[in-house]
């Protein structure tokens, strides 16, 4: 039987010890310069696994579109029947995670992609307005174990926010939703929500501007009065519920920015801190 070397102890420790959860939005994926790839695929050289969790909500929308599939989004959350559910596993899982994994294969960097029904990675069950959004759902268990094995692997991990119920029936999972469930389940200390905009911004004397940091209960002051509205809504919910889950830090930030990650990582005021 294989032993545990020190060394094998060492590194399984580096990588429990220097990761953090990023999630990418579907506005940003498809413009992101490959120096952001390359960032992602120099911080797993040096040791920081990047776990990442990825959205795609345009190019869903664009292939049912294509496919004369309607849909709609309620609250937020895309009403999502069987029809629509194909599409989303099919683009999410297929198109999107694996754009993503050859991308960061090509440049040198190790991963992986899983969708959340792999292993039964993301357990969840229907949000509470099913009867109204059908197949959406939300997340109850992550299998951080299984998160944990690809990285001492050495694989950054990319997953696609579907989700299964222990009758396997597939869910449609919001793409901050998961990647704040997955933070919380994998013990992280910080999410990073890359995205378009350079942070949570606020109109104050007329002048719109990002906020270096916000506290929870500022943002349900902004929800509560429009300031934060559409698709930043579900963002600073699995941010609050993330924290909540024992994640010390959530930054949103524009994937635009140069050396974003590493600046965020070094405690530059970059995009907006949510404590
Ligand atoms: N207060 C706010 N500050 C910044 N962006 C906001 C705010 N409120 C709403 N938004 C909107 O949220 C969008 C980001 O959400 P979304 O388009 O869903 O991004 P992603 O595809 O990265 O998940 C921004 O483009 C902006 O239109
Ligand atoms: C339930 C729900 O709305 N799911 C999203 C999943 C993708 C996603 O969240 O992608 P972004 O991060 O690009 O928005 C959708 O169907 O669009």
């Amino acid at each position: 039987m294989r032993t545990v070397s020190e060394q094998d102890k060492s590194s399984a420790l580096s990588v429990q010890t220097r990761r953090f959860v990023m999630k990418c939005g579907g506005s940003t994926l498809a413009a992101l310069p490959d120096s952001f790839y390359g960032q992602l695929q120099q911080l797993q050289a040096e040791g920081t696994m990047p776990v990442i969790v990825h959205g795609g909500g345009p190019a869903i929308s664009s292939m049912l579109d294509k496919l004369g599939i309607e849909s709609e989004f309620i609250g937020g959350l895309r009403k999502t029947d069987e029809a629509v559910l194909d599409v989303v596993e099919m683009v999410l899982a297929g198109q999107i995670n694996k754009q993503i994994v050859r991308r960061l294969n090509g440049i040198g960097a190790a991963s992986i992609g899983l969708s959340g029904t792999d292993g039964g990675l993301i357990q969840a069950r229907p949000v509470a307005n099913a009867a109204e959004v059908g197949y959406v759902g939300d997340v109850t268990q992550v299998d951080a174990g299984l998160i944990e094995g690809v990285m001492a692997l050495q694989y950054m991990p990319v997953i696609a926010p579907i989700g299964l119920d222990n009758n396997g029936q597939r869910y449609n999972i919001n793409a901050d939703t998961a990647a704040g469930a997955v933070a919380a389940y994998l013990g992280v200390e910080q999410l990073l929500v890359i995205t378009d905009v350079p942070g949570i911004m606020k109109t104050e004397q007329g002048v719109k501007a990002v906020l270096p940091v916000v506290t929870t209960s500022e943002i349900e002051e902004m929800i509560a009065n429009g300031e934060i509205y559409g698709g930043m809504i579900p963002k600073v919910r699995a941010a609050m519920q993330c924290m909540e889950g024992g994640v010390k830090e959530v930054v949103i930030a524009d994937g635009a920015e140069p050396n974003v990650l590493r600046r965020i990582m070094a405690g530059e005021a970059i995009g907006t801190r949510i404590v």
